[in-house]
């Protein structure tokens, strides 16, 4: 890949889905933007009826390198995000090593930069090897080259109250923010593999309860309010998250010292409880799919801005980690290349979203969580031309076999949906379809 691609012509594209105009990109950056454009030389792609998004940016990747390279690399995950729209992808610090240090987190930061299809910022482990206990090299995960401003556990939550509230004064420093994977564990009893209720009963499954994801969200809302710093709610799963977010939220704009934001996962705007019924391993995944109240509750916030982003969690497995009786089985499920066209499907078929939400949702408001300045920019003449073109009519099946993931864990398999990324550019160089 040249540093100096050549240029491209877009002609007719729908911007936010609004009115054809025609996007010339070069040097990394939309040059011109406007209707009836020619530049000699220049690529053409016709986008004759294709919305154009900026690029996706998505707070909660799991990429598996290093330690688990069976799963996934860093490079065949950055492949999947490219195909799914993606132009920067948060990669998540549950990897082996953990990201807990500025060695481990640059070296995550140079594979994503030598795969060269997404922008891979590294999360930082909240605390070291993700025991709960100690903080991880905070500050210096900050300031080393990977510059690194979301800390998480994700995978396991930060359960004590005096680690999570000596981890908000600490990046607060810096603007930095904790991501939670909210989830009381003296809640979730052991073996809780499910949602806690009336299908886990029928099924003689051990489950959660909602509430062990609310208390914590709770707890953690009054603790940033408390030091006036950033917590951000990683995969939001129920109706009880939403209520106590929409009263944060409020307390928080009144304030304006401290802030809540929360992530919700396209598996979680659709995939109920009832799938467990046939026990497919396929959708066990922590959070557990929750009952459709719980659903509906989560679009909604979602389209009202309670919860700020849609955020993948794609969380690839092995065959042998996955493949196994329902109990025994890793939890986690693929999302990067069904992200969009889920939430396409969800959200903006049905009248629920616009394009320009679906923006906001997907770009522009994880890219300012992120603190990723390069991302989530406007279509604009003089901005980085990082964006994805989609085709919003097309209709199509999803085969887990036409992966760029190395595992196939994919929840979506069989299930059609409407709305297909047909290319996406990262600074003017196509990285995706065309
Ligand atoms: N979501 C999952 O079910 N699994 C994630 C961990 C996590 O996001 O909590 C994983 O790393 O596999
Ligand atoms: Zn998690
Ligand atoms: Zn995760």
């Amino acid at each position: 890949m040249s540093d100096r691609p050549v240029p491209t012509l877009i002609r007719g594209a729908r911007v936010l889905g609004g009115d054809p105009v025609d996007l010339l990109l070069a040097d990394g950056v939309v040059a011109e933007v406007g209707t009836g454009l020619s530049a000699d030389g220049a690529e053409v792609l016709d986008a004759d009826g294709l919305v154009a998004l900026p690029g996706l940016v998505d707070l909660h990747t799991h990429l598996r390198q290093p330690g688990r390279e069976d799963a996934e690399t860093v490079l065949t995950g950055s492949r999947a995000a490219a195909a799914g729209g993606f132009t920067a992808v948060l990669a998540m610090a549950n990897t082996s090593p953990v990201t807990d240090t500025a060695e481990a987190a640059e070296h995550v930061h140079d594979l994503g930069r030598a795969a060269g299809l997404v922008d891979v910022q590294p999360v930082g482990a909240v605390t070291r090897g993700l025991a709960g206990e100690e903080l991880a090299e905070l500050g210096l995960m900050h300031r080393s080259r990977a510059g690194v401003t979301v800390f998480s556990d994700d995978g396991h939550c930060v359960a004590d109250a005096r680690v999570m509230r000596r981890a908000l004064e600490y990046v607060r420093a810096f603007g930095g923010v904790v991501s939670q994977h909210a989830q009381d564990p003296a809640l979730a009893g052991p073996g809780a593999c499910c949602h806690e209720g009336e299908v886990s009963g029928r099924l003689g499954l051990p489950g959660w309860p909602g509430v062990a994801e609310e208390v914590v969200v709770a707890r953690d809302v009054m603790l940033a309010r408390h030091t006036r710093s950033r917590v951000h709610v990683a995969h939001a799963s129920t109706g009880g998250t939403v209520e106590v977010l929409r009263w944060a939220k409020a307390q928080a704009e009144r304030d304006g010292t401290w802030s809540v934001t929360a992530e919700v996962t396209p598996h979680h705007l659709l995939l109920t409880t009832d799938l467990l019924a046939g026990y497919d391993p396929t959708f066990k995944v922590n959070p557990p799919l929750r009952p459709s109240d719980d659903v509906e509750a989560l679009r909604e916030a979602l389209a009202d801005g309670t919860i700020d982003a849609v955020a993948t969690d794609h969380a690839p497995h092995a065959r042998h980690d996955k493949e196994h009786a329902f109990a025994d089985a890793a939890f986690g499920m693929l999302g990067l290349e069904t992200a969009l066209p889920v939430v396409a499907t969800v959200m903006v078929a049905t009248g629920r979203m616009t394009w320009a939400d679906v923006a906001r949702a997907m770009s522009t408001t994880p890219a300012a969580i992120a603190g990723l300045a390069q991302q989530g920019r406007p279509l604009a003449a003089g901005e980085p031309a990082n964006l994805v073109l989609v085709d919003p009519a097309a209709t199509w099946t999803v085969d887990r076999d036409e992966s760029a993931s190395l595992s196939r864990n994919n929840p979506w398999h069989g299930r059609e949906l409407t709305g297909r990324v047909v290319a996406t550019y990262l600074r003017g160089v196509r990285t995706h379809g065309g």
